[in-house]
């Protein structure tokens, strides 16, 4: 199973730029986890935070029981080795074809004889749908191939975490849902925790366990998917609509006034754009028939279950429903068919509020 990522306090600026502060969450081990949130709000140099490629000044990130801010270069090399990085354009070397590019963290870190590394490249490539793509050169196939072979990759040294950064990006809404299975699946497999860095709200709305969301260089909110997905806090139902209509600006500050106006044009009949009915839970997506059941689900049901009491009504009211059905949908219900919860450390945090955050509704 893969491991917890415990992220507490954490704060970063560039300079005299402060990016995001205070940021405190839990990657559930082996789970999927998604970070939301406006373009700009620092979800990317979170990601790279995680990995030891940026230094947040303040906070702690334990990974396998290391906190990677405080440890030695040798120890942080060594923590690295967990990891599995999809970067948002696949990262790949443009004159080395996808076989060698997937081959290539092996030839790099392992001693494994070209037969061995044969046999995991390959295995790889099928499960990321890339077989027979092989002898292609990056600047020869579509962007959505080179996510699929970022992502084989980013899996070739059996990642314990795996993080993805923007997997929809460049992808239309098909190929998005595509890789969202290729994630989903990844997960049934072998069990890694996931971190997924997106604002693609059907990817958000189908794919996590868990889910968060910076703006204003908070973390607004994490926690089970049900929370954030059944929550009325403006900011996060004007992100999950795509309306124009909240807190979320063209840039990122949006003042009373603007708001203001923008409401007075919807009432004159302007259309806000967004998808304005899109409400409350869909289903979770679930591994593909044949692959091994997620054991994420189960884990997830009793680690919800034990939280359940500090959840907000919606959430909870939406968790037991699913708890009723085992956290198995019934056919044509148009319920959501899997998400168990598991584990103890998924941590609701304080809600985005103009006054500024509330108290927290629940903290392990
Ligand atoms: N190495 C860096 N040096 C200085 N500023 C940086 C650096 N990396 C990122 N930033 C700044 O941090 C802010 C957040 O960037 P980041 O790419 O994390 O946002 P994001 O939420 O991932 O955006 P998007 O959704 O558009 O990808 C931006 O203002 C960016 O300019």
């Amino acid at each position: 199973m893969g491991v917890e990522v415990s992220v507490e306090g954490l704060t970063k600026s560039f300079g005299s730029q402060r990016i995001w502060q205070d940021v405190t969450l839990t990657l559930p081990a082996g789970e999927v986890s998604a970070l939301l949130g406006p373009s700009g709000t620092g979800k990317s140099v979170f990601l790279k935070s995680l990995i030891g490629l940026l230094r947040p000044e303040e906070g702690s990130i334990v990974i396998d029981g290391t906190d990677i801010l405080q440890c030695s270069s040798k120890e942080l090399y060594e923590i690295r080795k967990l990891f599995g990085v999809l970067f948002q354009d696949g990262a790949l070397f443009g004159s080395m074809n996808l076989y060698d590019n997937v081959a290539f963290p092996l030839r790099e870190h392992t001693k494994k004889s070209e037969s061995e590394i044969r046999q995991i490249v390959m295995s790889k490539l099928e499960l990321v749908g890339l077989l027979g793509a092989e002898s292609k050169l990056p600047g020869e196939i579509s962007g959505g191939m080179r996510k699929r072979a970022g992502l084989a990759r980013a899996l070739v040294l059996d990642p314990e975490i795996i993080l993805v950064d923007e997997p929809d990006s460049g992808l239309d809404p098909v190929r998005t849902t595509y890789i969202s299975q290729t994630l989903i699946d990844i997960n049934a497999e072998i069990d890694a925790t996931i971190l997924i860095v997106s604002h693609n709200i059907n990817l958000a709305r189908t794919v996590p366990d868990n889910i968060g969301m910076l703006f204003r260089r908070q973390l607004v909110m994490f926690g089970p998917r049900e929370v954030l997905l059944t929550s009325d806090e403006p900011v996060v139902k004007q992100f999950l609509n795509g309306t124009m209509i909240g807190p979320i600006g063209m840039s990122e500050e949006k003042d009373e006034a603007t708001m203001a106006h923008e409401q007075a044009l919807v009432e004159a009949g302007h259309h806000a754009g967004g998808v304005e009915d899109v409400e409350g839970i869909v289903p979770q997506m679930q591994a593909t028939p044949g692959m091994p059941e997620r054991k994420a689900v189960r884990r997830r049901q009793e680690r919800v279950r034990s939280i359940l009491h500090t959840l907000p009504e919606k959430a909870q009211q939406a968790i037991l429903e699913d708890l009723e059905h085992g956290g198995v949908a019934p056919a044509h219900s148009g319920y959501p068919a899997q998400h168990g919860y598991a584990d103890d450390d998924t941590q609701v945090i304080p809600v985005y509020s103009p006054e500024g955050p509330q108290q927290p509704q629940a903290q392990n």
